[in-house]
């Protein structure tokens, strides 16, 4: 398909562009639609030469020249706004949304957590429709503009808030942001409560992403040792538990096949560890506070999970 001939399903803009931010946001474009980046740090980079993927799925994957922005001020409106940036800057990015959106525009944050929409909705005009989409990917930055993915992609996207009324409307909105995926040759699946699949994604994310920083291991090493399989297994099993108490079930089986999966994964370094590494704030309240609350207020305490978010929290003060 020829660059530009899907830009009439709507203009996308990118409100982030780094590992997350970057990777969609290429395969979008180069699909064909018309996608706008705003970056902060690697504008320049971006701008002179554009953004690049090593990928170890898809090969080497570019685009030059980009639609980079520094401001969201000189953004056209956009129909889509995909938010690649870290949690932890959420209500910072309102500003940047609500100038780059166009009237009823789809606000779509493809983030990992629990309630990670809790401090952007408030600032939102109610006109605007807030999902939240959970990436099943490896990708990091590896220098400006220039991305590696190791392994898969799927995105797997919910409604959390806005205009529709019911779930009917709520759905179609949904299967809409999964098509634009779909479209650029990404596996997408519309998901019908958004909570049950933040819950499902941090059966993965609480035990790799917080390990990875406490004990500087990548995921062989941590898949290696009898001593950390069990840890990851407790903590999964603790997500299950919280999970359930807040009303949400987990498949039998599902945390399994995370931890099968990982054993078949490249090795990999979650994204929590290069934020540790290059000293950024971690993303504890999303993926550890939060449902650390959630549960607690369903009258359910979650030991393991409670002292490796302590752990990180420590370490996350000392690093910055
Ligand atoms: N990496 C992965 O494999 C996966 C990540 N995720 C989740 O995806 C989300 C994004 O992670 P990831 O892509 O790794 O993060 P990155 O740190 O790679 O990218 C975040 C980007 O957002 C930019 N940004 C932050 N604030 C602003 C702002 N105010 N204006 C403009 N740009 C801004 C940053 O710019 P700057 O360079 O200036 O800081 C950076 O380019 C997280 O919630 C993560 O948990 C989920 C699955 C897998
Ligand atoms: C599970 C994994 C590695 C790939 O989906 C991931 O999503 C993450 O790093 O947050």
């Amino acid at each position: 398909m020829q660059a530009g001939a899907r830009a009439g399903k709507g203009r996308i803009g990118m409100i982030g562009t780094g590992a997350i931010g970057g990777f969609y946001g290429v395969m979008l474009a180069r699909a064909g639609h018309d996608v706008h980046f705003l970056l902060r740090s690697e504008f320049a980079a971006v701008a002179e030469d554009g953004l690049r993927i090593a990928s170890d799925v898809h090969g080497a994957l570019s685009l030059d020249p980009v639609q980079a922005y520094r401001s969201a001020e000189q953004m056209p409106p956009c129909e889509w706004l995909l938010v690649g940036a870290k949690t932890t800057s959420n209500a910072d990015l309102a500003p940047a949304i609500i100038q780059a959106a166009a009237d009823g525009a789809k606000v779509l944050l493809l983030q990992n957590g629990l309630d990670v929409e809790a401090d952007l909705r408030p600032l939102l005009p109610e006109s605007l429709h807030l999902l939240g989409g959970l990436c099943l990917i490896c990708v990091n930055r590896v220098g400006p503009g220039i991305i590696a993915h190791q392994a898969l992609g799927a995105v797997n996207i919910g409604y959390h808030s806005g205009p529709c009324q019911g779930q009917a409307e709520r759905m179609a909105v949904v299967e809409a942001a999964a098509d634009l995926f779909r479209s650029a040759g990404i596996d997408s699946q519309a998901m019908p409560d958004l909570q049950q699949a933040r819950w499902q994604k941090l059966v993965w994310n609480v035990p790799y992403n917080g390990l990875s920083v406490l004990l500087a291991a990548s995921t062989s090493p941590l898949m290696a040792s009898d001593q950390s399989r069990g840890l990851i297994q407790a903590l999964m099993g603790e997500v299950v538990r919280g999970a359930q108490a807040c009303g949400y079930e987990i498949a039998a089986g599902y945390a399994d096949y995370l931890f099968t999966m990982t054993e078949k994964m490249p090795d990999y370094w979650p994204s929590m560890y290069h934020d540790y590494a290059h000293k950024r704030p971690l993303e504890l309240d999303a993926i550890y506070a939060r449902p650390l609350a959630a549960a607690r207020a369903a009258g359910c305490e979650l030991p393991k999970i409670e002292a490796l978010y302590q752990a990180l929290a420590f370490l996350d003060r000392r690093n910055r």
